[in-house]
């Protein structure tokens, strides 16, 4: 049900958003953004009205008058008819990049490259040779990109790897993520391999909250991986299911080596009930099986929406419940009970072009091991690896 949490998410930006604005700082960052895409209210314009250190300066869009549009609906202060006119623009610090995955590489480079500091929507990029290439932009011009999980930045996610880090070896996990057939219309960048779309690349989530989980790289291997075409392109999965195996590192705060199968499952057309009834249950979950214990974190993507971690023990059969919403004070976030996970990555986001600590941050090594990881699946599965337009761009 991943569209109507995000449909939700709007919803709760918008009404909290409403009471909660803060005096902005004389130096705020300065933001751009890149596209009109549907993301951009939920992703980035309603966490900057919500924080005190930024302003939305810019939006770019291929057509002027939709950015005009855009700059008007949500009080944005510039808007530009290309991307590369916003690029060049001194009156932008960093830049939201909502394209869609086959170009996020491509114009992540060109931001990078032209001063700006970068967050950038998720896949991080549309295969891991592209990954290599925005780092090393990054590193050469000393500009900041993360990818934006923004889920990993919520206090429910942390609260969750505590929980796991204590309750013993961890055995085998679980993640699935699923929308039901015909909630994203035929149109969709999502069904489109130049794109690069398809179920793992948008539903990526899968295999990040999996590493989240482990604390893990890429998997050693992947033994098991099934695509289900879509119906208007072979090369695009409608749906993945994979067994990825790791086997190093270890729990945070453990270290060690460990063996685990994880499984994943990704579905963009999610069959109905006796083919009516949307499965409005199955939001994005991980759950993780451990020597003492079953802890499942129930929609880890949207948890300011509803959450629960629940701890299963094994021994006992008796299943404990938790919630967190706000920092439980051991994790080290700082921020409000109403704030959705995009706040909550604005807050790591600026604190780091701040030069403050982060109370958590996606690594740019952690982001070539997320998309190496997809591309390991697809090969798995014999699917071709998603192009990128950033391979015209290539030095
Ligand atoms: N973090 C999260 O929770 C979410 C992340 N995402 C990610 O954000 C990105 C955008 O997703 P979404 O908002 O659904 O995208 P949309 O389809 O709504 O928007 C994509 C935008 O990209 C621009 N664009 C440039 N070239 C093309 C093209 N060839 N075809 C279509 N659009 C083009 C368009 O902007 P213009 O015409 O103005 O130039 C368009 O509005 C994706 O990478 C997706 O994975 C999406 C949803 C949730
Ligand atoms: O990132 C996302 O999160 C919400 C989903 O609905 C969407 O398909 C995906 O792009």
């Amino acid at each position: 049900m991943a569209m109507a949490i995000q449909i939700a998410t709007f919803f709760h930006q918008w009404w909290y958003g409403q009471n909660s604005v803060p005096i902005k700082v004389s130096d705020p960052l300065r933001i751009g953004i890149l596209s009109s895409a549907m993301i951009n209210a939920a992703g980035i314009i309603r966490p900057a009205q919500t924080h005190g250190e930024v302003v939305l300066s810019a939006i770019a869009s291929r057509d002027l008058k939709t950015a005009q549009s855009q700059a008007k609906k949500y009080n944005i202060a510039h808007a530009f008819g290309s991307y590369d006119e916003l690029l060049d623009s001194p009156l932008v610090d960093f830049v939201y990049i909502s394209l869609p995955n086959g170009q996020h590489g491509e114009w992540a480079i060109k931001a990078l490259e032209r001063g700006k500091h970068v967050l950038l929507e998720k896949p991080f990029t549309a295969n891991e040779a592209e990954a290599w290439r925005v780092v090393e932009a990054a590193q050469r011009t000393g500009k900041i990109v993360m990818e934006a999980f923004h889920w990993q930045c919520h206090p429910a996610s942390h609260a969750f790897k505590d929980i796991v880090s204590k309750q013993g070896k961890i055995l085998k996990t679980h993640a699935i993520m699923t929308s039901p057939v015909g909630s994203i219309p035929s149109s969709d960048i999502r069904w489109q391999f130049d794109l690069a779309g398809g179920a793992l690349m948008d539903m990526t989530y899968v295999i990040s909250s999996t590493r989240f989980a482990l604390d893990a790289a890429a998997p050693e291997r992947v033994v098991f991986a099934h695509a289900r075409p879509s119906p208007w392109d072979a090369r695009v999965d409608e749906a993945m299911e994979a067994t990825l195996v790791f086997s190093k590192g270890g729990a945070e705060g453990k270290g060690g080596e460990y063996d685990v199968e994880s499984t994943i499952y990704a579905d963009m057309r999610r069959s109905n009930v006796a083919g009516v009834v949307p499965r409005i249950w199955e939001l994005p979950t991980i759950e993780v099986e451990t020597e003492r214990a079953v802890i499942t974190l129930y929609n880890f993507m949207m948890p300011h929406l509803y959450h629960y971690i629940a701890i299963k023990d094994k021994a006992t059969g008796h299943t404990q419940y938790e919630k967190h919403y706000k920092n439980s004070g051991k994790t080290g976030e700082r921020g409000e009970e109403y704030w959705s996970t995009y706040r909550w990555q604005l807050e790591v986001f600026v604190d780091k072009l701040r030069g403050r600590e982060p109370a958590h941050w996606v690594t740019n090594q952690s982001s070539i091991d997320q998309i190496r990881s997809i591309d390991m699946v697809y090969q798995a599965a014999g699917l071709p690896l998603r192009p990128a337009t950033g391979d015209v761009v290539k030095r």
